[in-house]
Parts: C-alpha cells; sequence; structure tokens
C-alpha cells in the first residue's frame, strides 16, 4: 500500500523539522526497516537502542546506510549510572532501591524515556515489540502529565478511503468515567486541529439521541457530552470545535443516516474525531477498520505529557512505524 497523501504530508513537514527521535526497539527488523526509510528519506535523526554489532549486521546484510543514525546500547552506555541515579531520585518515594533502579533504566523502553527526559531527544516511538503498558508506563512516571493530575489519552489517526479521523482512546484508559471522556473528546478535538483534521467530534455509543433507552452506559456518554460541550465553552470557544453526542457510529459518519436518527445534529453525520465509550469498543474499532478497510492506522499517539512519546501495536508495518516517527516530530515543541 502506498503513502496516502495525508501521511506524505506529515512526512513532508516532518523533515523541515528534522527532530531527534529514538526508537528502542533495535532488536525488531520492523523498526530497523523503518528507521532506514526515515534516515535515508530525511524524515527525522534517529537514536537507535540495542546491540551495535548486531545492528550494524543487520543493515550490512540489507546493502542499507547506518550514516547518520546513532546507536546506543543501554547496557554499556556511559549515561547508564546516570540515568539510574536519575531515576531513583525521582522514584524512591514509591519504594524503589538504587539497584531497581539500575535494572529498570537497562531496559530499552525505560532507557529512551530518560533520554527524553535528559533533554536529549525530542521524541520516542517503541511498541512494535512490547505491550502498549510496557512503552507507556515509563512515559507516564518519568515524562508525566502536561498538566498535573491531567489524564493522559491516546488516538490513532486513520488513514481510510481518502479521508483523515482521529479515533480514541484506543490504547490507554480502559473504562474512562464521564469526565475523562469529556476530556478525551476536548484533548483529541485540540490535537485533531495540530494536523488539519477537522475537530467534529461524536461520542459514540450504541444509542442515538436516547434511542438507547435510560442506561448507565448510555449516560456516561450523555453526560461526557455535556462536560465536554462546557469545556469547550469556557476554554477553546474561538476555535470551531463541534461537539456532539451520544451517537451510534452510523449517525456520526454517514449524512444519510444522521438526517434519519439525529437529525438536529451540528455534526451532520460528518464527524471525524470518534470517541469511543471505553478501551473495548476502541481498540477493537480501530483493529476492525485498519484490517477489514484496509486503512492506514498511525499511533497510539499519547495527548497531554510533557513530551512527545508515542505507542504502536505489535502488529505494525514499516510504514506505520515512518507514519507516527512523522507524528511525533510535528508534535515535538519548537
Ligand atoms: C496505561 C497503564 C499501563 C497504566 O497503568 P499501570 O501500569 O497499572 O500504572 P499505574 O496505575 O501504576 O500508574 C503508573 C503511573 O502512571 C500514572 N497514570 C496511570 N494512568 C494514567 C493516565 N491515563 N494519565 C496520567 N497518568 C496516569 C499513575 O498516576 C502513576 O503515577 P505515579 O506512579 O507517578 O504515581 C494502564 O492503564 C493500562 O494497562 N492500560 C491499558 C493498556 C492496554 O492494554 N491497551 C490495549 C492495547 S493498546
Ligand atoms: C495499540 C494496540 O492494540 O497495541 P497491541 O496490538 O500491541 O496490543
Amino acid at each position: 500500500m502506498g503513502r496516502s497523501i495525508f501521511i506524505q504530508q506529515i512526512i513532508d513537514a516532518a523533515k523541515v523539522k528534522q527532530r531527534n527521535i529514538v526508537l528502542p526497539e533495535g532488536s525488531d527488523e520492523r523498526v530497523l526497516e523503518a528507521a532506514n526509510i526515515i534516515n535515508a528519506e530525511g524524515i527525522a535523526s534517529v537514536t537507535l537502542l540495542g546491540d551495535e554489532q548486531k545492528i550494524t549486521e543487520a543493515f550490512s546484510s540489507k546493502g542499507w546506510s547506518l550514516d547518520g543514525i546513532k546507536v546506543i546500547n543501554p547496557e554499556t552506555s556511559d549515561k547508564l549510572q546516570e540515568y539510574a541515579d536519575t531515576f531513583y531520585e525521582m522514584r524512591k518515594a514509591k519504594g524503589i532501591t538504587p539497584e531497581q533502579a539500575l535494572e529498570t533504566v537497562k531496559q530499552v523502553s525505560y532507557f529512551g524515556t530518560m533520554i527524553m527526559n535528559a533533554g536529549d531527544a525530542d521524541g520516542m516511538v517503541s511498541g512494535a515489540a512490547h505491550s502498549t503498558a510496557d512503552t507507556v508506563r515509563p512515559a507516564l512516571q518519568v515524562i508525566k502529565s502536561a498538566k498535573k493530575g491531567a489524564t493522559v489519552s491516546s488516538f490513532f489517526i486513520m488513514d481510510v478511503n481518502d479521508k483523515t479521523y482521529i479515533f480514541s482512546d484506543c490504547a490507554l484508559v480502559v473504562d474512562p468515567t464521564a469526565e475523562q471522556l469529556a476530556d478525551m473528546a476536548v484533548d483529541s478535538a485540540i490535537s485533531a486541529m495540530a494536523y488539519d483534521i477537522p475537530p467534529r467530534v461524536a461520542l459514540l455509543s450504541f444509542s442515538s439521541y436516547g434511542s438507547g433507552g435510560k442506561c448507565p452506559m448510555v449516560e456516561k456518554v450523555q453526560e461526557a457530552v455535556k462536560l465536554a460541550k462546557a469545556k469547550v465553552e469556557a476554554e477553546h470557544a474561538d476555535k470551531g470545535i463541534v461537539i456532539d453526542g451520544e451517537l451510534q457510529l452510523d449517525s456520526a459518519i454517514v449524512p444519510e443516516v444522521a438526517s434519519k436518527k439525529a437529525p438536529e445534529s451540528p455534526l451532520g453525520g460528518e464527524a471525524r474525531v470518534l470517541i469511543f465509550p471505553d478501551l473495548n469498543a476502541a481498540n477493537i474499532g480501530y483493529k476492525l477498520v485498519q484490517r477489514l478497510a484496509n486503512a492506514g492506522a498511525y499511533g497510539p499517539v499519547l495527548q497531554g505529557l510533557n513530551k512527545p512519546v508515542n505507542d504502536l501495536s505489535r502488529g505494525c508495518y514499516v510504514e506505520d512505524i515512518v507514519g507516527t516517527v512523522a507524528l511525533t516530530a510535528l508534535q515535538a515543541a519548537n
């Protein structure tokens, strides 16, 4: 599958920024292939973590050049003890010992996060070979929420049938409260705008405008819609964000269906930011679209962190990694 216009534009914009992105999973063949593409096309400057000799051999066996790529082995890095000391200071109140800190930062996801924390890279993309929990936990512990106490959530950029959508939260918050759903909806609208995706947000349910009757699952989404609208009114009134719900998926994205099931919806069946009611629905939903509609799926991109650390699915393709690196480069502060 070739690149879509959307992702090529993101890649072209990333080339201008020339950010340094850490790819901790230098033992994964897809990550190495992606690193080669990113380096050869000049999309970002790459730091790969892993065994230098194995990475060098893998590159030379494919005829790829490692020129321009930095390779660090956490086990032998001269930064290891410094990072362990920093991590110990950050986490000692949680009961960690200096020895545990040293063992922890030897893990590539933690080591990459410590590089970010030290300001020696602009972004990190991991998760091709690690679960989301293993990728995201170091970021939550070390990089932390940009706003103290705020919920970090995630989104996928889904490239399907010449349209680009945001799906949230497909990776992090398992069973969001109405408040968390509302925050996700508003944060996803702001994230959408950063990538020129219209901030037309639908909070999804099995019910459209009360058609599912009185039920706690529906009421949670209805409450989230109220909270999200109030938040937009109070904090982002001038940004053109449209939020509506609760809506079934077809009422959210198919104008003819919206005209029947939710004729008053300001979205008119043209939502581009889809907020799922929980992680079951969201994770299954994005994988269905990716696999059955052959859609591009970039992410999960985290929103609300101090610095960009982003995840991947273990089922990702090389071009998903390349696209997610480009998205990460654009998230990094100027
Ligand atoms: C993200 C996740 C790993 C965090 O949970 P956890 O590992 O149990 O971590 P904890 O609850 O111990 O939290 C670790 C830290 O992160 C913080 N944290 C957890 N979730 C957070 C969130 N959504 N936003 C901000 N901070 C968060 C905690 O407050 C805690 O901070 P502290 O240790 O500095 O006090 C967990 O929510 C999870 O497993 N989510 C589902 C992942 C998944 O399987 N997704 C499907 C495939 S993509
Ligand atoms: C995002 C996601 O579902 O990740 P994984 O497929 O690795 O569980």
